[in-house]
Formats: C-alpha cells, sequence, structure tokens
C-alpha cells in the first residue's frame, strides 16, 4: 500500500526547484557566493561553466549530497526542501559509468526493477517497462550484453535507465557527456530532453557544450567564481550577452563566449552577474511555480524510506551478488589456483611434521604460515575490491534502493560459499600433507578456527577498505595486520613467564587467539605420546609445547568463543564505519575538506 501510494504520488508529481541566497563555504573558502535561480519540470536544465566554476558544488548541495557549510534556502514545489521526501522522488547519476559489470543489461534492469519497485508488479509488467525504458534510451538492442561490454556511452544510458524504473520526478546529472564524442553526447542530451518532456525535472552539469547540445537545453544556468553569470533561455543569451556590452561574435558557440568571458577578468564576471541580479532574474523562463500548483512534497512524510521490505532487499541482493561471483570467472580460476598452489607449497615445505616430536616447532611455523595465509589473502582481497564496492554501494544506496543492513548482511552470507568452499580445500590438502593427525575432533576445530580467520581478517579488510582509498588502505592494512601478527608471536618460548603488561596486550590480538587455536587443537588434551625419530625429542609430550608456548592452561573452547566474539565487534564496527561513510556529511565535510587541505599543503611545500 505504501509502495503503491508513493508510485503514483511520484509518478503524478511534478517537481519545480528554487532556490535563494545559495553560499557555499568549505576549507576556509566561499565556493558559491548567494546564488538565486530555479529548475523547472518539463524542462531539461544544464549547469554550466568553466572548470572549477562551482557546478558540481551545486548540484550537490540541490540533491542532498552536500550540506555542511550550506546556508540560503532550497524549495521544492514553493516549499522549503525536506531532504527526507526530496530523497524518495529524486535521482542522482554521478559522472562515473558505476554499473555491475557482470549483468547483462535487462538482468541488471530486473534487479533494479525488484529493488525500486518491488514485487506488487508483476514480471510481465516489469518486462513491459523495462523494454519502454531500453527504447527510450536507445538501449533495447542492448539488452542481452554484459554491463563491462557495453561502451562508455551505453553504460552511461544504462545508468539513467536504471534510476528510471521508479520513474522519479527529478533527475540530476553530473556531467552525462564527458568522455563520448559528439554524436554519443547529442543522443545522450536529446534522449534526457525527451524524459523532461513527459514532466520530470532533469538538471545536467556540462562542461562545454557543442553548439548542437546547447541548443537543446530549455534552460541554462552559467557559473563562474561562483556566481551566476546567466539564467535563461539557451537562444537567449546572444541577446543578454549584447545587452550587457559583450556581444558574441556571430559564428561563435555562445556557451564557449561565455566561459572564455567568465575566465576574463573578475570585472566581467561582476558585471554578467549584476545584470543577472546572481540569478533572481531570468532570461525568456519564468521564476518558478508557486506553493499552490504543484503536489505538496509532504505527502511522502510517512511512507517507507525505501520500496520494498528489509527482507526482500536482503533476498535480491544476495542473488544478485552470487550471480556477479559465479560470473567472475577469472577471478574464481585465481582464488583457486592460489589457494592450491599454496596449499601444495605449504604441505611441501612441512611435510609429515605434525606426527613428529622432533619437528614440533616446524608443525607450529606450519600453523604461523596458514594464519598469514589467510590474514594477507583475505584481507588485501577485501583491501583492494571494497572501496570500488563501495562507489556503487553509495550510488544505490544515495537512490533508495535498499538500506545498509540488507546490504551488509547480503555481502556476508554471499562471501560464504568462495570462502568455504576454497578455504576447505586449502586446509584438506595442507593437513593431510603436513601429516596432522586424522581424527575428527581435531580437524573439525582446526577448520572452524581458519574459517574463523579467513571472516575475521576479510573484516578488518572491508573495515579499512570502507573508510580509506585502496592506496591508503594498502598501506594501513598491512600495518594493522603486522602488529597484529608481532603480538601474537611476542612470548613464544617464554613459557609461563610473560610479563602481565604484554600478556593483557597481547589478548587485543586475534591472531593470538587463532594461534592458540591451532596449538590446542593439536596438541590439546587426548593427544597421546608423540613419535621421536632422533636420539632426544623434548616434545614427546604434548604438554611440553603447551607450557612453551604459554597455552598450558587454556581452553579450546575459550579461544573459539573470543575468536566468534572478534568476528562480531568487527563486524559491527565495519558496519558503523560503513554508515559512517554513505552519511553526505561525511562526504562533504571530512573526506573532502581533508583532501583538499593535502592538496594545499602540497602546493604549498
Ligand atoms: N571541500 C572543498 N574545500 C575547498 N575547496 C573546495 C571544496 N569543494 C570544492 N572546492 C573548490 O570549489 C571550486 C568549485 O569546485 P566544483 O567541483 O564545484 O567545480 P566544477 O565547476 O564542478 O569544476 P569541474 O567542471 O572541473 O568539475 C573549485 O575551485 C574547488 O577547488
Amino acid at each position: 500500500m505504501g509502495v503503491e501510494f508513493v508510485e503514483n504520488t511520484t509518478s503524478r508529481a511534478t517537481v519545480d526547484i528554487e532556490f535563494q541566497d545559495l553560499t557555499y563555504q568549505a576549507g576556509g573558502e566561499t565556493i558559491l557566493h548567494g546564488l538565486n535561480g530555479f529548475f523547472k519540470s518539463g524542462q531539461i536544465s544544464g549547469i554550466l561553466g568553466p572548470s572549477g566554476a562551482g557546478k558540481s558544488s551545486l548540484m550537490n548541495i540541490l540533491i542532498g549530497y552536500k550540506t555542511a557549510g550550506v546556508s540560503g534556502n532550497i524549495l521544492t514545489n514553493g516549499r522549503k526542501r525536506e531532504l527526507r521526501n526530496f530523497h524518495k522522488i529524486s535521482c542522482y547519476i554521478q559522472q562515473e559509468e558505476l554499473v555491475q559489470p557482470h549483468l547483462y543489461v535487462d538482468e541488471a534492469m530486473h534487479v533494479a526493477a525488484c529493488l525500486k519497485v518491488g514485487p506488487i508488479v508483476t514480471r510481465e509488467k516489469r518486462t513491459l517497462i523495462i523494454n519502454e525504458i531500453l527504447e527510450t534510451l536507445g538501449l533495447l538492442e542492448c539488452r542481452r550484453t554484459k554491463a563491462e561490454r557495453l561502451s562508455g556511452g551505453q553504460k552511461k544510458r544504462l545508468s539513467i535507465a536504471l534510476e528510471l524504473i521508479s520513474n522519479p520526478p527529478v533527475l540530476f546529472l553530473d556531467e552525462p557527456t564527458t568522455g563520448l564524442d559528439v554524436v554519443a553526447a547529442t543522443q545522450c542530451i536529446k534522449h534526457l530532453s525527451s524524459l523532461a518532456a513527459q514532466g520530470r525535472t532533469v538538471v545536467c552539469t556540462i562542461h562545454q557544450p557543442s553548439a548542437l547540445i546547447f541548443s537543446i537545453f530549455q534552460h541554462v544556468y552559467f557559473l563562474a567564481d561562483g556566481f551566476c553569470v546567466y539564467q535563461g533561455q539557451a537562444e537567449r543569451t546572444v541577446d543578454f550577452l549584447a545587452s550587457a556590452n559583450f556581444p558574441c561574435p556571430q559564428y561563435n558557440n555562445p556557451a564557449d563566449h561565455v566561459v572564455e568571458l567568465s575566465h576574463g577578468s573578475p570585472m566581467q564576471v561582476a558585471i554578467l552577474s549584476d545584470a543577472i541580479q546572481n540569478g533572481r532574474r531570468s532570461i525568456g523562463n519564468n521564476v518558478a511555480c508557486p506553493p499552490s500548483s504543484s503536489a505538496d512534497l509532504n505527502l511522502l512524510d510517512g511512507f517507507a524510506e525505501f520500496p520494498t521490505s528489509t527482507w526482500y532487499q536482503f533476498q535480491v541482493l544476495v542473488r544478485r551478488m552470487l550471480l556477479q561471483t559465479r560470473r567472475s570467472k577469472a577471478m574464481l580460476r585465481l582464488l583457486f589456483t592460489h589457494h592450491l598452489l599454496s596449499a601444495v607449497l605449504l604441505g611441501g615445505m612441512f611435510y609429515d611434521v605434525g606426527d613428529d616430536a622432533g619437528m614440533a616447532y616446524q608443525n607450529v611455523k606450519y600453523y604461523i604460515s596458514v594464519i598469514v595465509f589467510f590474514l594477507y589473502a583475505y584481507m588485501m582481497a577485501a583491501v583492494v575490491i571494497f572501496p570500488i564496492e563501495v562507489k556503487l554501494l553509495r550510488r544505490e544506496y544515495f537512490n533508495r534502493w535498499y538500506g545498509l543492513k540488507p546490504y551488509f548482511f547480503a555481502a556476508t552470507v554471499a562471501r560464504l560459499p568462495v570462502q568455504l568452499a576454497f578455504g576447505s580445500m586449502f586446509m584438506v590438502i595442507s593437513y593431510y600433507m603436513t601429516g596432522q593427525p586424522l581424527e575428527m575432533s581435531r580437524f573439525a576445530p582446526f577448520v572452524a578456527i581458519c574459517l574463523l580467520n579467513a571472516s575475521i581478517s576479510e573484516t578488518l579488510g572491508l573495515l579499512i577498505g570502507s573508510i580509506f582509498s585502496i592506496t591508503y588502505g594498502s598501506v594501513i592494512a598491512p600495518a594493522v595486520s603486522g602488529s597484529f601478527l608481532m603480538l601474537a608471536m611476542y612470548g613464544i618460548g617464554f613459557g609461563p613467564d610473560m610479563e602481565p603488561f604484554w600478556s593483557t596486550f597481547q589478548s587485543c590480538s586475534y591472531i593470538r587467539y587463532v594461534l592458540s587455536g591451532y596449538v590446542l587443537s593439536m596438541y590439546g588434551p587426548g593427544r597421546g605420546v608423540l613419535p621421536c625419530r632422533d636420539f632426544y625429542c623434548h616434545f614427546r609430550r604434548p604438554s611440553e609445547l603447551l607450557k612453551i608456548m604459554g597455552m598450558s592452561g587454556s581452553d579450546l573452547s575459550v579461544q573459539v568463543v573470543v575468536l566468534a566474539a572478534f568476528l562480531v565487534f568487527y563486524k559491527s564496527l565495519s558496519y558503523f564505519a560503513l554508515r559512517v561513510r554513505l552519511m553526505p556529511e561525511f562526504n562533504s565535510r571530512m573526506l573532502n575538506d581533508l583532501s583538499y587541505k593535502i592538496v594545499n599543503l602540497k602546493q604549498k611545500c
């Protein structure tokens, strides 16, 4: 019922956007200076201007991606914009072509339809809607093409098609023509113009449009140094420039001429901005409609944030993730080879050391090697892959496809099959080759601890990958894991004589519990006297090894429970890190300010 209402309300709603005295400050600078303007439904509007003029900043503020450092009013249909409700009826298509690489176009559309519209629409009706959208955007003939094989322009159109499924009345697009040739760029803007003609508010930022593209826009908003230098109909730009004493040469593209003027002296910018009253005036197009003329978006107040239930989102996401994994053939082959070769290599290096009292230390080295394998293989994969996934997650989450909880649980569940299959293969081979006791009561806890190590390491990788870029993550992850490893290794050979300070410190390292878990599961209660192939073997009795390792009084089940607690703790931490990462405040204030500070510092140096 809720979904139906939202669908009906949003598909009927026409949304006019207006902004007054909009100022944006960041990094100690004023980026936008008291801008005024509007974007109307049924029109395609362009935000234009030279690089650094503030186009992306303005768009990010209007869509609600940036909120910190912003002052002024933003109105939708004449009423104050309520960000929560505005998100329900708008979507933001960013510059990067973010698509699920291994899905066919129609599959990607069906997944989007399931998440954005839900099961209330039958599969037949969904197919009809999808085909209609694909046709409008000229993608029908590629519906059986994998997204990764689409051209740049087709990927861009697919990003738009995915968002159109829920029929949003407001579309914001950041540089939709970047990377496209003139023909593809013109085609893209024409498609967007036809979407606007159906009653939507379509706003795009665009760098330097060709004369043809410029003429397609029904409303243009020119920015220079954070000031509005023209607002109104594209075809009236030339008249305006002439009236401001900056006539456009006869065969020049008016858009190029405004950009050239914007690059000129600040005086030129000030004259143009004064002439257009910093956006209070509009040439040819009337200022936005009064409140009574359009739908009141506050009607969406009581309705669910997402169109489908959490459980439904979880199911769809798990299916999509498993399909992606199954189709990532190269990655699966790589993982299989890596696990197999590492297992055989370890098996060869520590061949048959598990049942030899004289080789007990060698056997401990085998356990340490297993720890290092699971630690780095799983953590580093997450550190490298997750920052890319986060971009897609941000786009879909911001456009209200699903919530973070179902995504997080789906990602955890969807990773299990690969982890279990390859992890078990690795363990069976290396366990057998190194001559560990063939007893289920020892093998089972060994496997459980290996899997816990893999999951915790991966979660730690996700935590790092969700906060830092690949570059920073690749430095931070080895530093963190190296410290844990050192803590776990410290004290081997000290027996029970380790200082209380270090033993307390050591308990912060989950690797210590993994190591104890391995040693206890192999040399713990019930293991008889070990065969000795030398004249004297100090560790004939397994209790001697436990003593020297400082694990005499330890209990295997305690290690497993503590590791499970570590897993829950790191999972919760990475969930909250992701939550913070997805907050607009975090994007705008913390990350941007930090990166600009770094860039400024570099420049000063
Ligand atoms: N968080 C920030 N801190 C400091 N300066 C910022 C911040 N965000 C943007 N800026 C500055 O504001 C100006 C406008 O940036 P913006 O990205 O909006 O420009 P743009 O017109 O979209 O440029 P382009 O076309 O090159 O993408 C730039 O000079 C940029 O350096």
